[in-house]
């Protein structure tokens, strides 16, 4: 099918300006409409993308009839608003991770989606990634025998540039929601949903989680190790350790440049040949909610309702166990 897939972009912000980029590498899709809260920045953006209109506020940007779906890359807080502000126009979403700041407002999000029967995403983009497919279809042949044990780290020191949602309290800041989340995805996508969960957190001033370190276990044996931080820069790495070897997944495992390595014996490791397109990443889940559209999918497939619940529920007890409350 041929149809155009006329995206709408809600947030200026840093990830948008890649996710706008990405999109030109994407079939059957183009970027109709940018919202932002000011005019001025809305402007800007759409000239530097070339997008033909500009809103200065979301609910503009919502209400425009040129739009399809809409992209929205705001602060985690306001994932929630931004999505039913789309949805009740009638606008497909995908929604940037964590999808909402707890699972009522995920199933808020999920009931009107369906009410409306308009698409809706979390956008999870590693789900779509060539070199996490690739781990998957390994996974699924057994090529590493029985997984025992995942390790995932995420950590890095916010440059003083950083934008302040990482490390601001109001604005849903901390490490577990921010990239503890790719951790967790990346555990659930391989061990899947646990039967013990325990974790601690080092809590800043402000009340954020600055590190976060969770560990899952398993009733066959098999658990899982996630740390996240913000006090020190470290590999973004993850091991996933089985009964006839290992992969690596190297810095940074969340992203397209990461290499997938394979061991026998957990010494020697061969990297793994993966498909990558040029891009920074986002135009795989770009692509995918474009199909979805021209085929009147509602639900993705791939990174589905209950996959999304999943993640959300882990975020939500382990904010339990640490008692990290956000307004
Ligand atoms: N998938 C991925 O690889 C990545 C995903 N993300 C996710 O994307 C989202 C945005 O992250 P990022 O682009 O880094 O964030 P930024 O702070 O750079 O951008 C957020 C944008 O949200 C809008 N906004 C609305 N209200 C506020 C507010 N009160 N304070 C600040 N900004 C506000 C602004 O756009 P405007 O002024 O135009 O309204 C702002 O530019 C987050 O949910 C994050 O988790 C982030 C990085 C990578
Ligand atoms: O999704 C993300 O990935 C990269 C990180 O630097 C960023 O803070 C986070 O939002």
């Amino acid at each position: 099918m041929s149809q155009l897939i006329r995206w709408g972009i809600l947030g200026t912000g840093r990830i948008a300006h890649k996710f706008a980029s990405d999109l030109s590498h994407v079939p059957f899709a183009i970027v109709a409409a940018v919202g932002s809260r000011t005019k001025e920045a809305a402007d800007a953006f759409a000239a530097t993308y070339a997008i033909p209109r500009s809103h200065g506020s979301y609910e503009a940007l919502a209400a425009d009839p040129e739009v399809d779906v809409i992209y929205i890359s705001t602060p985690h807080v306001l994932h929630y608003e931004n999505t039913l502000l789309c949805l009740q126009h009638k606008k497909g979403v995908l929604c940037e991770k964590p999808f909402a700041m707890n699972r009522r407002q995920v199933t808020t999000m999920i009931d009107l989606a369906r009410k409306q029967e308009v698409f809706l995403m979390e956008a999870l983009w590693t789900r779509f990634l060539p070199h996490y497919q690739k781990l998957q279809e390994l996974l699924a042949h057994g090529t590493i025998g029985e997984v025992s044990c995942v390790q995932a780290n995420f950590g890095f020191r916010p440059a003083d540039t950083a934008p302040i949602r990482l490390t601001d309290h109001a604005l849903g800041g901390g490490t577990l929601l921010d990239i503890g989340i790719y951790n967790i995805f990346l555990v659930l996508g391989v061990l899947g949903k646990p039967d013990g969960i325990t974790a601690a957190i080092t809590r800043a001033a402000n009340g954020i989680d600055e590190q976060c370190i969770a560990g899952f276990t398993y009733n066959n044996g098999a658990m899982a190790q996630l740390y996240s931080t913000f006090s020190a820069t470290i590999p973004i790495e993850a091991n996933i350790f089985g009964s006839k070897g290992n992969i690596k997944l190297t810095n940074r495992f969340n992203e397209p440049s990461s290499r997938l390595l394979l061991s026998a014996d957990g010494i020697q490791y061969e990297e793994v040949p993966v498909l990558e397109l040029p891009g920074w990443g986002y135009r795989y889940e770009a692509a995918h909610v474009t199909h979805c559209l021209q085929q009147g999918i509602k639900e993705s497939p791939i990174m589905t309702f209950d996959d999304s619940l999943l993640l959300i529920d882990m975020l939500d007890k382990i904010r339990e166990i640490v008692q990290l409350e956000y307004r």
